[in-house]
């Protein structure tokens, strides 16, 4: 917890985030706006201070300072448009912040060279500076240290100079001086709430992130352990077909549309012979293998629409759609021989299976326990009979 806040705890001075990375990532996060912004700003300072170059013609005319000025007007104009195409192009203030500074620097140094060359209009020079040090803060995207450093430097920067070259006495020096530490302590105060609210609303925004990546994680897990759990329901551990439960629905379905749309059906029940011996002689492991062995052998030898399942211990049923009698016989005789061409590996490879095969055909009434009790009843005779065969009401 107190990890936590302090990664997104934020600077009361600087309104910059205590951790570098987490305000590196804030710093990347707005580039794309402070490229903007910044370009935008810079655009039309550079106009403004241009335009002063018309009352600077109206006070001076063609004079040594007029031309001095324009000069400066000019450096500094074009100095700040370079320095706006080249943030256009190397983005926000993530690694460059030297950059976004230089502009700010070089407005200061162009306001305070303005007082000795036009010290009769130092009124209007005073206003403009305060306006120009609401800009730095407010106006001209930047960290709040640099736009304080800057508006600061300013402010000394003019104060001087009024004194130097203006002249200005004590009290207009006090009072001036006064004005501008106004100007910065509001400029200062509303950057710092902007600077906070900012990096208040990115932690907010990235807290949302994890959440919701979190949220998706589990998701994922919940959806993982559903499908095992299904996985587990429908299927039987040892050999993989369906699990009674399982086969019970899927057939059942596959009857009524039998039914409903009349093409024939027949169920098998299957049951390998005398395999309580396979048991008793080689062990359940071994028996278990031949469980598995018969039950890939009947995939085999069925069709992908056939539905089989483990209805208990050796037996297996099957459900076969779109299948007659006659077909369903030829399919069961293939099986029972496919079972009994079946050859074990290691100490089973003498043992021969079979399988006896009890066969009920659909009627049109059926529902699928009284199939499955019929087809149990011709298992039941084929057993009773010798085994080793295939067995269906003639
Ligand atoms: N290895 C193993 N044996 C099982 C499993 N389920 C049931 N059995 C065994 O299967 C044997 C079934 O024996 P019986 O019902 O007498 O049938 P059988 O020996 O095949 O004789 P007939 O069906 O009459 O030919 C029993 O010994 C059960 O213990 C299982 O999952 N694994």
């Amino acid at each position: 917890m107190s990890q936590h806040h302090k990664h997104n705890d934020i600077h009361w001075l600087t309104g910059q985030f205590f951790d570098s990375s987490n305000e590196t990532q804030y710093r990347d996060s707005i580039g794309e706006r402070v490229r903007f912004e910044s370009r935008l700003a810079l655009i039309v300072a550079s106009a403004v201070f241009a335009m002063f170059g018309i009352s600077d013609y109206n006070l001076l005319g063609f004079t040594r300072e007029y031309y001095l000025l324009l000069t400066m007007r000019i450096v500094v104009v074009s100095s700040c448009l370079a320095l706006a195409f080249i943030i256009g192009r190397r983005g926000g203030y993530s690694r460059s912040v030297w950059l976004h500074a230089l502009p700010l620097w070089i407005f200061a140094a162009g306001i305070i060279l303005i007082v000795p060359l036009r010290p009769d209009s130092f009124s209007t020079q005073v206003t403009s500076t305060v306006v120009a040090i609401m800009a730095f803060y407010l106006l001209i995207p930047n960290l709040l240290t640099v736009a304080a450093i800057a508006s600061v430097s300013l402010s000394i920067g003019f104060l001087w100079a009024a004194i130097i070259y203006v002249g200005i006495s004590p009290a207009v020096t006090l009072r001036i001086g006064l004005l501008l530490v106004m100007a910065n302590i509001v400029g200062y105060c509303a950057l710092l709430r902007v600077e906070f609210l900012q990096r208040q609303q990115f932690t907010l925004l990235n807290e949302e992130r994890d959440q919701n990546r979190q949220l998706q994680t589990e998701i994922a897990h919940r959806k993982s352990l559903e499908d095992q759990l299904r996985m587990v329901a429908e299927h039987d551990a040892l050999t993989g077909v369906n699990s009674r439960g399982h086969f019970m629905k899927r057939a059942e379905a596959l009857l009524q549309r039998s039914q409903l749309e009349k093409p024939p059906f027949c169920l098998f029940m299957i049951d390998i012979d005398h395999f309580k011996d396979v048991n008793d002689t080689w062990g359940h492991t071994c028996g278990d293998r031949v469980l598995t062995k018969v039950a890939d052998v009947c995939r085999h030898s069925l069709r992908p629409t056939d539905i089989i399942g483990r209805f208990g211990g050796e037996e297996f049923v099957v459900a076969l759609p779109n299948t007659d009698s006659i077909n369903a016989q030829a399919v069961a005789e293939r099986l029972k021989e496919n079972v009994a061409a079946l050859i074990l590996d290691g100490e089973m490879s003498d043992l021969r299976l079979s399988v006896t095969i009890g066969i009920a055909v659909a009627n049109a009434d059926d529902d699928l326990d009284a199939l499955i009790t019929r087809a149990d009843n011709m298992l039941y005779v084929g057993k009773r009979d010798g085994r080793n065969q295939v067995v269906m009401l003639s």
